[in-house]
């Protein structure tokens, strides 16, 4: 059968394991979400930049969460099961239990997250190697992959977890393994996160020359040796007992899964454009770049052959798109930057109570507040003398700089709710800017990109929509299912049930857009203005480090 155009009768389970919660999903072969329901997940962060979590905390809200969705439903109707989830480093022993990652020693705490930043001193050891394996992540190892946050744990954790470790997984792949038993990795977290090459696999003297000698000599076992694109068919199936915790079928099609952001590029990016007036209809899908916009956002563009972009992560051979070459662009905290701002302001209570007393998120109603305060002129405009450097937790791309700090300009002694909305608004603008910042990167390098693609918690904010569209000046596609990670990770779960013939039909087949959202041409004038003081405030920042650091 090819998902075709019949009554829907199949359903896949996604499961998205994003940074602050589990999202499933149960969709149909037509990409329509039947049923969803989340669960908070924890989080530890026992020092600054230390962040860590829990594999069996995660894999019990994996498992309320699928439970749920698949209520009232024919289990027979039920065809396969994908995972996706943020890239944490996952550690257990040789029996498969949680080992420690702190120096406390709580095993509960087995997982390093992806934004834990404890490894500096490491990842700038493996930066200074300069070994070909950096070509493949922008140039540049970012603090967030793996390579040093396992130098980390082995220098610092010799005894109570490195040489007990019998299996590091990448958390997408730990999932699938939880579920299946089957140890394999998917190709878009080694490739992505491990400096695996899906040509020539792992290479020995990269380990070895940044002191972590022991997979090599291991036959790489505990970091993984048998490696598959992701969406393929694993082992047998669901295995009984996680048939059990997950409540589904023995033996239905799991997946070999993929990083959040992938899975939610896989979700909207081969969308049908027809008849939506957009510049990207009829062109090669490597002119739409998607963006996963939720603690962090990502910007996962495609190409024929391979792309180096300076600070841009890839160029990976078929991590997202089989056959396809990525760059990842990304931004380490979005809608985490925007709780922050937003949490710390002095009007934040008052916010908090006006909100609740028009029974609205906190973000409704301060887009509502702008609208009321922005008078006759476009709301992009209240922020004409208070801008921001977005990268509180240092820079991701195109800069790849970890000691990059956030920065505002433009503040006054009043910190009233008009006060706290425009400078909500000034930190939405400046993660566009970051956005257009990582476009040109790429458009440089020589991408072609016309058309955004956006997902993820933050898309479902109009004002983070129209504020990206406005300042890269592209047309943004929102799709039809908001949660469209999820349809991406039941893409996976249908192709590994065999129901589609490849990935690329999945993706034609289930991925569908929604409303599309247009530039304000007439306000680009102000938001180029904006763009430069945008470049201005880095170079700003880096001549004041250069001044203190001078005798
Ligand atoms: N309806 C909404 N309006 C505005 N922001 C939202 C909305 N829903 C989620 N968000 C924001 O999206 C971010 C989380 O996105 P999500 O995709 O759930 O993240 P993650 O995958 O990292 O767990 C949060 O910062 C949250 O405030
Ligand atoms: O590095 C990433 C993808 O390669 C993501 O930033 C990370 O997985 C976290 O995702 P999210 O912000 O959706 O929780």
């Amino acid at each position: 059968m090819s998902g075709g155009d019949q009554e829907p009768r199949s359903y896949y389970v996604g499961v998205d394991v994003g940074t602050g919660s589990v999202r499933a999903a149960l969709v149909d072969q037509k990409g329509v979400l039947v049923a969803f329901a989340d669960e908070p997940i924890r989080e530890w962060e026992p020092r600054f930049n230390h962040h860590e979590q829990s594999s069996e905390d995660i894999w019990a809200a994996c498992c309320v969460v699928t439970k749920k969705v698949v209520q009232g439903i024919e289990l027979n109707q039920i065809r396969g099961l994908g995972f996706d989830a943020t890239c944490s480093l996952v550690v257990l022993d040789k029996q498969f239990r949680p080992l420690p990652v702190n120096h406390e020693g709580d095993s509960c705490r087995n997982i390093i997250m992806w934004l834990d930043h404890r490894a500096v001193s490491q990842v700038h050891r493996i930066n200074e190697t300069k070994h070909s394996v950096l070509q493949y992540v922008g140039g540049v190892m970012s603090v967030e992959m793996q390579a040093p946050k396992l130098l980390w744990l082995k220098e610092n954790l010799r005894e109570t977890c490195w040489a007990k470790a019998g299996h590091f997984f990448d958390l997408p792949d730990f999932l699938s393994w939880k579920a299946t038993g089957v140890t394999a990795r998917s190709l878009c977290s080694l490739v992505c996160k491990w400096t695996y090459s899906a040509e020539k696999g792992w290479d020995d003297s990269f380990w070895k020359i940044i002191g972590l000698e022991d997979f090599v000599a291991d036959n790489y076992n505990k970091i993984g040796n048998q490696v598959l694109p992701p969406g393929v068919s694993l082992g047998n199936g669901l295995t009984p007992e996680a048939a059990k915790d997950l409540g589904l079928p023995v033996g239905i099609a799991v997946a070999s899964s993929l990083i959040d952001a992938h899975a939610g590029g896989l979700g909207v990016i081969g969308a049908d454009v027809r008849g939506r007036g957009l510049a990207c209809e009829g062109q090669p899908m490597t002119s739409r770049l998607a963006v996963i916009c939720g603690t962090s956002s990502c910007h996962m563009g495609i190409s024929k052959d391979p792309i180096f972009v300076p600070g841009v992560w890839g160029p990976y051979f078929s991590a997202m798109v089989p056959g396809l070459w990525l760059n990842e662009g990304g931004q380490s905290v979005t809608g985490k930057l925007i709780e922050h701002m937003v949490q710390g302001h002095a009007a934040f209570p008052q916010l908090q109570a006006k909100a609740a007393a028009r029974c609205q998120s906190i973000y409704a109603y301060l887009n509502s507040h702008l609208d009321q305060i922005k008078k006759a002129q476009p709301v992009g405009f209240l922020t004409v003398d208070l801008h921001v450097w977005p990268d509180f937790h240092g820079n991701r791309s195109p800069l790849a700089d970890l000691t990059l700090k956030g920065m505002v300009t433009g503040l006054k002694l009043s910190q009233d709710l008009d006060d706290l909305a425009i400078l909500y608004l000034a930190t939405v603008q400046a993660i566009a800017f970051g956005t257009r910042h990582i476009i040109e990167a790429m458009v440089a390098a020589g991408h072609s990109l016309s058309t955004l693609f956006l997902c993820g918690g933050l898309s479902k904010n109009p004002l983070f929509v129209q504020m990206h569209a406005d300042i890269t000046g592209m047309p943004v596609v929102l799709s039809q299912e908001v949660e469209s990670v999820l349809v991406g990770a039941a893409i996976l779960g249908a192709c590994a049930s065999g129901d589609f013939t490849s990935v690329q039909e999945a993706m034609a087949r289930m991925s569908k857009v929604g409303k599309v959202v247009f530039p304000r041409h007439e306000d680009k004038r102000y938001y180029d203005k904006k763009y430069q003081v945008f470049l201005k405030l880095v170079e700003h920042q880096k001549e004041y480090a250069a001044i203190m650091k001078g005798n």
